[in-house]
C-alpha cells in the first residue's frame, strides 16, 4: 500500500468524518487495457468530494464503478474492494437493485425521458416501490423542491421534460436520482454543457444537497473543484496521485505533479 491508502477522512472540522465508502486497492481493465492502478481512498460521508485530473486519467471510471455501471459490458472487469457502509459493492452477491437505491448518478449531459416533468421523476420510484397516487404526488414534488425546480415546473408538470432548459433538464436528472432517496449521489460533470448561470445554480444545490447526501464530483473545472468540493482527488494516469483537504490541494499540494496540473502547467 502507498501512502494514499493511509488518505483516510482527515478531520476537517476539528472531528473525524466517517468514510461512507472505502476503495481498496481498486484495479479496472477495459479489454485488458489497465484504466486504474491501485486506487485507495476513503471519501467522506455527507461531503462533497470532488476528482480533478487531465482528460483520460481515470476520472469517470473510478466514479462508474462506484454505482457497477460497468457491470452491463462485457470485458470490463474491476478488482479490489469498495466498501459502501461496510459491505463490498465490488461482490457480484451485492444486489444491483440494492445498489441502485443507494447510489444515485447524474451524467455529463442531462437526457431527460421523452415523457412529462412529473413521469421522468416518478418512473424510478415505481421501479422500487409502490406507492398511491398521493404518495407519489408527495414524494415528487419533494425531489423536485430538493432539485431547486419545483418553483420553474410546478404549473407544467403535464409538458414535456424535454421542453425544459438545459440548465432545468440537469435538475431534473438531479430530482430522478435523489427521488429514489440513495444515500451517494455520483455527478460526472453535471455543468459541463451548461451556461455560467445554470452552472452556478447545480453549484449551489451540490453545497445544499451535501447535508442529506454523500456527493463524489468529477470536474475538469478547477475553480468548481475549488468553490464546492470539501475534499478533492487528483488523478493522473490511472493513479490517485494525492488526496486531501480541497483548500490545501488548491494552496499547498504536497505533491509537484498535482501542482502542474492546479496551476496549468499541464492537462
Ligand atoms: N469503453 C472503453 N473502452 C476502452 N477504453 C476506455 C473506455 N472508456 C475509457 N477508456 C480508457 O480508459 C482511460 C480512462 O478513461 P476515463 O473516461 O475514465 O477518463 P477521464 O479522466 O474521465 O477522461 P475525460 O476527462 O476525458 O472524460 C482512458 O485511457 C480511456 O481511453
Amino acid at each position: 500500500m502507498n501512502d494514499l491508502a493511509a488518505a483516510t477522512a482527515a478531520p476537517l472540522t476539528g472531528a473525524a468524518v466517517p468514510a461512507k465508502i472505502k476503495v481498496r486497492d481498486v484495479h479496472f481493465y477495459y479489454n485488458g487495457y489497465h484504466a486504474l492502478k491501485g486506487i485507495n481512498m476513503d471519501i467522506p460521508e455527507k461531503q462533497v468530494t470532488a476528482i480533478i485530473g487531465p482528460s483520460g486519467c481515470g476520472k469517470s471510471t473510478l466514479l462508474r464503478i462506484f454505482n457497477r455501471i460497468y457491470a452491463i459490458y462485457p470485458k470490463l472487469e474491476a478488482k479490489g474492494n469498495i466498501e459502501l457502509d461496510g459491505e463490498n459493492i465490488l461482490d457480484p452477491s451485492y444486489s444491483m437493485n440494492r445498489l441502485r437505491t443507494k447510489v444515485g448518478m447524474v451524467f455529463q449531459k442531462p437526457v431527460p425521458f421523452p415523457m412529462t416533468i412529473f413521469e421522468n421523476v416518478a418512473y424510478g420510484i415505481r421501479h422500487h416501490e409502490r406507492l398511491s397516487r398521493a404518495d407519489m404526488e408527495i414524494r415528487v414534488e419533494q425531489a423536485l423542491r430538493s432539485a431547486a425546480l419545483w418553483d420553474e415546473v410546478k404549473d407544467k408538470l403535464k409538458q414535456s421534460a424535454l421542453g425544459l432548459s438545459g440548465g432545468q433538464q440537469q435538475r431534473l436528472c438531479i430530482a430522478r436520482g435523489i427521488a429514489l432517496r440513495p444515500e451517494v449521489l455520483l455527478l460526472d460533470e453535471p455543468t459541463s454543457a451548461l451556461d455560467p448561470i445554470a452552472t452556478g445554480r447545480i453549484e449551489q444545490l451540490v453545497e445544499e444537497l451535501k447535508h442529506e447526501y454523500t456527493i463524489v464530483i468529477v470536474t475538469h473545472n478547477m475553480q468548481q473543484a475549488a468553490r464546492c468540493s470539501d475534499r478533492t482527488a487528483f488523478m493522473y494516469l490511472g493513479e490517485l496521485i494525492e488526496f486531501d483537504n480541497t483548500e490545501k490541494i488548491f494552496t499547498k499540494p504536497g505533491k509537484k505533479q498535482t501542482e502542474d496540473y492546479i496551476t496549468g502547467r499541464f492537462g
